[in-house]
């Protein structure tokens, strides 16, 4: 076997890392639209929080509502825990002061406000496909007054392929 005596190139960068964990996340949500995930990284570069989609502790799967469309109370909508409140909540850090969160969709204006409360100072995002809608319009307008940051995630690549079994 040939030795190599120098670093591997294709690594992942942080950017890469944190928002490839948020999108392995969001597989464990059970939304048959949307799935979001979400990480949060500290300044170490360290995780310390991560959530996706999904009904509150408890709540069963099953019995609650996943449609988009129809009466209020027959929805998801009032149920689902958003992706990025479970992050914040998900952590183990005594605060979330100067984190970045890393998320599949731009953050609606409730979980905009856990973000700014939270500490978090910077928001990279993968989708802003909700732009229009007055929820995003409202979470920019908080985050512009507030001075915490957004971005959205520059990808180098399109894809990050995890396989299970390598040949190494
Ligand atoms: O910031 C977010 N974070 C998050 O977790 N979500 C979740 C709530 C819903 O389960 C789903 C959005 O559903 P839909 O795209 O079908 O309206 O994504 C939605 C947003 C933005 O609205
Ligand atoms: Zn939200």
């Amino acid at each position: 076997m040939i030795q190599k005596t120098t670093k591997r190139k294709n690594y992942l960068s942080w950017d890469e890392y944190f928002m490839a964990v948020a999108l392995l996340s969001a597989q464990r949500s059970k939304d048959p639209s949307t799935q979001v995930g979400a990480c949060v990284a500290n300044e170490n570069n360290k995780i310390v929080g991560v959530g996706y989609n999904g009904f509150p502790w408890g709540c069963p799967d099953d019995e609650l509502p996943w449609a988009r469309e129809g009466k209020y109370l027959d929805t998801k909508y009032p149920f689902v825990c958003h992706a990025e409140l479970n992050a914040v909540l998900n952590s183990t850090a005594p605060n979330l002061n100067d984190c970045r969160i890393y998320v599949g969709l731009f953050p609606c204006n409730e979980c905009t406000k856990v973000i700014i409360q939270s500490g978090i100072r910077e928001i990279i995002y993968l989708s802003d496909k909700y732009a229009d809608s007055d929820s995003v319009r409202a979470s920019k307008l908080m985050l512009d007054t507030s001075g915490t940051l957004y971005r959205q995630f520059e990808a180098h690549n399109k894809e990050i392929i995890l396989k299970l079994f390598n040949d190494c």
